[in-house]
């Protein structure tokens, strides 16, 4: 049995390839990653970047073609059946109690994590209140919206204590209520047991603001690994300057004309990276004559993760803002 002394959940050099009629995809490419216990740890990247073919490999669902898993000690490639044990996982696809009331599914959950049948009750109720699903408790989960239903999977990941928990995109769908209820049952398991999280996301918001630490992950590599600030730094001394247009941009102005070729377009938004000093000269140019007449908006903002990750040179456009 290998030793983790601090760790929580420590994975080297972990490949995996799906073959599929006749094409390889190398979705996991030498990963290594060193997750400490009692951390909010983030995987971000874009679509098809190898983040749930890596965590459905540590839940053991999956076996790598090469590499090492350690999950508290425990050896997952050799033992994959161990980490049902050690982890709550809440995968992306739908879940077989489907048909179950969520208040079933929790408790189903809980028995199948070996609690006995009051002990299930017990948590279930407290977690279907801690999350605010009451009235939707006797509801079977296939009856229930994208955001009721994915929020009812979480309560039921939360049965049936875990040190660890691996979350595939759990807001996924949710509105701003739900999502906050994610998030702080996640904090309260934190600071009350030590519960240690992996999270997968694409939100960028999400991230920069529950996330101890963050790894970067693209084409099945992770390209970089550090805290959202000190990612951020990759970024220091930029700003971003978006301006939205009434209508068309107007490029008979040649201040606009010149940024016309450097700006990244979506719609009627420009967006422009740059430092301070020539930000406020752009600002000045755009704020008076008939540029501005044509000007909707315009923000000045500080970095944030996702400039820090299109400066890794991630792929544009997988990221949530
Ligand atoms: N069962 C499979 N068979 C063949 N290829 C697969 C399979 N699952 C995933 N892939 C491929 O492996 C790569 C990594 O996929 P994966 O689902 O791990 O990415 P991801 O980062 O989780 O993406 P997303 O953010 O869209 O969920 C992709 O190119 C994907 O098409």
């Amino acid at each position: 049995m290998s030793k983790a002394p601090q760790g929580c959940c420590t994975v080297s050099g972990l490949v995996k390839t799906y073959r599929a009629g006749g094409t390889e995809v190398r979705a996991n490419d030498g990963i290594d990653l060193a997750v400490r216990r009692g951390e909010i740890f983030g995987l971000l990247g874009p679509n098809g970047a190898g983040k749930s073919t890596l965590v459905r490999q540590l839940t053991g669902l999956l076996r790598p073609d090469a590499g090492s898993i350690d999950l508290l000690g425990h050896d997952i490639v050799r033992h994959p059946e161990r980490a049902a044990r050690l982890l709550g996982y809440l995968g992306q696809e739908s879940t077989a109690l489907d048909e179950l009331t969520v208040a079933l599914a929790a408790e189903t959950t809980g028995r199948l994590r070996g609690l006995t049948r009051r002990q299930a009750r017990t948590e279930t109720v407290d977690v279907i209140t801690e999350l605010g699903l009451e009235p939707l408790a006797h509801r079977p989960l296939a009856k229930l919206s994208g955001g009721q239903r994915r929020l009812a999977c979480f309560a039921a990941t939360l049965v049936g204590d875990r040190p660890l928990l691996v979350l595939d995109e759990p807001t996924t769908g949710m509105d701003p209520v739900a999502r906050r209820a994610v998030w702080s049952a996640v904090d309260r398991r934190r600071a009350e047991r030590g519960t240690t999280v992996l999270l997968v996301t694409h939100n960028v918001i999400e991230a920069e603001t529950v996330l101890d630490r963050v790894a970067v992950v693209d084409g099945g590599k992770v390209i970089a690994c550090d805290t959202p600030g000190g990612l951020k730094a990759l970024v220091d001394g930029h700003v971003r300057l978006d301006l939205v247009w009434r209508h068309d941009a107007p490029t008979e102005v040649p201040a606009v004309a010149a940024l016309a070729d450097r700006a990244e377009r979506t719609g009627r938004r420009w967006t422009l990276r740059t430092t301070p000093d020539e930000a406020r000269e752009l600002v000045a140019a755009v704020t008076t004559g008939p540029a501005f007449a044509a000007l909707d908006d315009f923000t000045l903002a500080t970095p944030t993760l996702e400039d820090a990750y299109l400066r890794l040179g991630g792929r544009h456009g997988g990221l949530a803002r």
